[in-house]
């Protein structure tokens, strides 16, 4: 499913409006009808209900407008609270300001000099009423919320009565999900057309709360148009991308994955990104390890095979292994790289022998990430789209920017060196976003804190890994990946989400796939 920047908003607003000819105040009358019926299932009927709507200045109180007439139509007992200057409104909000006026609803102006006298009538209608209607600021916010909003914003917050936010809760930014100051808490919101980034991107997410797309009458044609770049990873979207078992399936036709993990006292790492290419559906995998650590993982590891390689004296890998390496990648579907695999000059520089040279597509993660730290022009020598799977401290590392900044504008990072360094980019994090050069962003839906534990991302590596080997593109296997991966997350989470480990991840990956496939209940 797409999913569209505020600015994308407007223009699909336009098109609506100036190419087909279909009027703002349609729109804004749809969006309305929307809300209303959000409204009436949580209420479960309108009728007599006490409800407040909390209204700005632009075209998100415009909506909250048309919300308040079709529910005082539904004999609704409406307050509206109009936050700002009633001069200051135009347009569509206007129009439908002035017919609310017309119908004599109760209207309440809080002005910027709004005194203790406004503030508890509005504090007592809050505590009285059935519901919330935040329609203060959808897709026009911008910058900081101060002053009267905060105030309002809060009372809202404290209130513990059930919101509605209207297309987006009013402080969340719709394109990063980041809050300045202060955000609407909704336990509902009602987004218009398309959702916006900052619905899935973290805090954000969490203010949404459940979440209902409506459609108002915008063409489809605008809305699936290509300059829309952004995507939300659904379950269809993943269940459409696995790759096909035939029943006659051997292992040999399932795949072979290459792992190059592993050094002293970081086994564990090549451990579960091993198991997880195997989980994720791979017929054969072959960990190549350090040789001092072979016995270990074959007493560790029964379902992978194990390739010992030349080491250092500190028993990370040495530059003679390189060659074996090589080798390798001639009879795999896929190499994964970089788990656990340790910081040393000589496996880093053996890890960008690898990247150069290898003869089957990469898997790109950890310490093979580090190893790139002024190297990135060389991920141009693969022969396929190299996947990369940083999380925000290993991209610091490469980008040299601070993970505040990575954090604050996560697609458009992850947008931006994708594009740069020729690579399918998997900024790992709440929310995960796949990243391709052309442009294209895939947001991820499933997962959740408990999986922010040592492993996890070793597991991921080894899934889409497993899901290369199985003949689907690295495109479709960085997406179906981080959304299995996430999903798994969530079963695991079931037994409880702060004592989950990576290894909770691998034992629920069977299921979740089964689950996702073919909607098993679990
Ligand atoms: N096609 C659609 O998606 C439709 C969307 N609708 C609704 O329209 C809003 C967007 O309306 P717009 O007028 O562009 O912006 P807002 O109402 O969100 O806010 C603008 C309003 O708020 C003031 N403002 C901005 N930032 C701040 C701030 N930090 N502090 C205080 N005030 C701020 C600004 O000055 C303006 O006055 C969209 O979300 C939908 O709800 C249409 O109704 C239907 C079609
Ligand atoms: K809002």
């Amino acid at each position: 499913m797409k999913v569209a920047t505020a600015a994308q908003m407007r223009e699909a607003d336009s098109a609506a409006i100036h190419e087909y000819g279909i009027s703002g105040v349609v729109l804004m009358e749809n969006a309305g009808v929307e809300v209303v019926r959000r409204i009436e299932a949580v209420l479960e009927a309108v009728s007599d209900k006490k409800v407040c709507i909390l209204a700005g200045t632009g075209n998100n109180g415009g909506d909250g407008y048309v919300i308040a007439r079709h529910l005082a139509n539904r004999d609704a007992k409406v307050k509206v609270y109009l936050f700002g200057e009633r001069s200051a409104i135009s347009g569509d909000a206007k129009t439908n300001l002035d017919i609310i006026f017309k119908m004599r609803l109760e209207i309440l102006e809080i002005k910027e000099n709004a005194g203790t006298r406004e503030w508890n009538k509005l504090k007592i209608a809050l505590n009285l009423t059935d519901c919330i209607v935040d329609s203060l600021l959808g897709t026009g916010f911008h910058g900081e919320i101060t002053g009267n909003l905060a105030q309002a914003i809060d009372i809202i917050n404290q209130s513990g009565k059930p919101v509605i936010a209207v297309d987006i809760p009013s402080g969340v930014n719709a394109d990063t999900g980041q809050i300045s100051g202060t955000a609407v808490k909704a336990t509902h919101t009602v987004t218009f057309a398309l959702p916006k980034p900052g619905l899935f991107m973290y805090p954000g997410a969490e203010y949404a709360g459940e979440l209902t797309i409506a459609d108002i009458g915008i063409p489809a044609a605008i809305l699936s148009d290509n300059t829309i770049r952004q995507n939300i990873i659904t379950l269809n979207l993943a269940r459409a991308l696995f790759p096909k078992r035939n029943p006659t399936a051997h292992k040999g036709v399932s795949g072979r994955v290459g792992v190059i993990a592993g050094s002293v006292g970081l086994s564990g790492a090549a451990a579960m990104a091993s198991m997880g290419a195997l989980r994720a559906g791979a017929g054969l995998v072959t960990l190549g390890i350090p040789a001092g650590l072979n016995a270990i993982m074959e007493i560790k590891l029964t379902e992978v095979m194990t390739a010992p390689l030349p080491e250092t004296e500190k028993g990370g890998l040495s530059h003679e292994s390189l060659s074996a390496i090589v080798e390798m990648t001639k009879d795999s579907n896929v190499l994964a790289v970089g788990p656990g695999l340790g910081r040393e000059d000589e496996t880093a520089a053996t890890v960008r022998g690898i990247i150069s040279t290898a003869q089957c597509p990469l898997v790109i993660d950890a310490d093979g990430i580090n190893a790139l730290e002024g190297y990135t022009s060389i991920l141009s020598d693969c022969i396929a789209l190299p996947v990369m799977t940083p999380h925000p401290g290993e991209l610091t590392r490469l980008t040299g920017l601070s993970i505040l900044d990575i954090n604050r504008d996560r697609m458009q990072v992850a947008r931006r060196f994708a594009a740069e360094w020729g690579c399918i980019l998997i900024l790992k994090g709440a929310a995960t976003v796949v990243a391709f050069p052309d442009g294209e962003i895939f947001i991820n839906t499933t997962g959740n804190a408990g999986m922010a534990t040592g492993g996890t991302g070793d597991v991921l590596t080894g899934i889409i890994a497993g899901l290369i080997a199985q003949g689907i593109s690295s495109h479709d296997a960085a997406i179906l990946g981080v959304f299995v991966h996430g999903f798994a997350g969530d079963m695991a989470a079931q037994s409880g989400m702060i004592g989950l480990v990576a290894g909770d991840l691998l034992n629920a990956l069977p299921a979740a796939i089964q689950s996702i496939q073919y909607g098993v209940d679990w």
